[in-house]
């Protein structure tokens, strides 16, 4: 297998007597966008802290492809963990200048980054006057200032309307499926990461509780509704991998089973009215994996 963007491994930080994270091992595969999900105080931030050097564990390793995160492999990482601080007075450009300073790029030509993230008609205003969005896509521009392999984004549409949200979904595709840059982000927009992510990790606990493209993820959990009477002899054919919903039975099969289990059904004599896939989305999952939060 490739290297891993991002490879935890047993990774454990106690913040006094809190676990945040209890021995999380989860890859980040390089290529697409991955989206890490849990509720609040599953680890999500913390991980990410401990990625780009910010925090450092209690226990466990974490690498960036491959190697430790030491300042040369972080050269290859862009994050926006914390809302982007500019400085008030700052254009956009000039704030985009100062971050490539900071990080002691001599050559930066800002004007690209900004029309990246469609701020090129804002590039000459003060930061103070931006709205939420377009600080937060300054933010994701400040994060890309290195040409990074990896952008690391934390919760990059807090706060944001659905237009800015769908700007954001827009522009992270882009850089994952034209620049080929891996990103790694976290949120907590089910439908947002749904959308947006090809693979994703479920944290709970400070725990990998599931992790995997969305596609399969969801496959693997969709369940046959079937409607039929009696219903009680859809369960007793079942057992445990039938349950009752409603008036329905939802039946936790494979979906090559689904012809003989129907055959099955009809041989005994229940009448079926309505049988039909289930397609779980990334929010009944996460329910049903994390119990919801807490
Ligand atoms: N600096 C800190 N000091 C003490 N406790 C901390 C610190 N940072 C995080 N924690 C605790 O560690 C746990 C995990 O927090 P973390 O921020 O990583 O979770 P999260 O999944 O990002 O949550 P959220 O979705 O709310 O942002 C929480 O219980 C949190 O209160």
């Amino acid at each position: 297998m490739a290297v891993p963007a991002l490879a935890a491994r047993s990774l454990v930080k106690r913040y006094g007597a809190v676990q945040a994270l209890a021995g999380l091992d989860l890859d980040v595969p390089a290529g697409g966008v991955f989206g890490l999900l849990g509720p609040n105080g599953a680890g999500k931030s913390t991980l990410l802290r401990i990625a780009i050097d910010l925090v450092r564990p209690s226990a466990g390793t974490v690498a960036l492809f491959g190697a430790p995160p030491s300042p040369a492999v972080l050269r290859r990482v862009g994050s926006f963990i914390e809302a982007p601080r500019f400085h008030a007075y700052l254009s956009a450009r000039e704030a985009l200048i100062h971050v490539a300073l900071v990080g002691g790029l001599r050559r930066f030509d800002p004007d690209p980054l900004l029309d990246r993230v469609g701020l090129t008609d804002a590039a000459d205003r003060r930061v103070d006057t931006f709205s939420l969005g377009m600080k937060q896509r300054l933010g994701i521009a400040a994060a890309l200032v290195g040409t990074p392999d990896l952008i690391i984004l934390d919760e990059p549409t807090n706060g944001m309307d659905p237009a800015g949200i769908s700007e954001i979904r827009t522009l992270v595709r882009t850089l994952a499926d034209v620049d080929g840059v891996t990103v790694l982000l976290s949120s907590h927009l089910l439908d947002e990461v749904q959308r947006i992510c090809d693979r994703v990790a479920i944290l709970d606990h400070g725990r990998l509780v599931a992790t995997g493209t969305i596609g399969d993820l969801l496959a693997t959990r969709a369940r046959l509704r079937i409607s039929a009477t009696p219903a009680a002899a859809v369960l007793a054919t079942l057992g445990e991998r039938g349950q009752r919903d409603g008036d329905a039975v939802l039946a936790d099969i494979a979906r090559s089973e689904a012809p003989a289990l129907i055959a099955a059904l009809v041989a005994a004599g229940v009448a079926i009215e309505e049988a039909r896939w289930e397609g779980a989305n990334l929010e009944s999952l996460f329910f049903q994996q994390t119990g919801g939060g807490r």
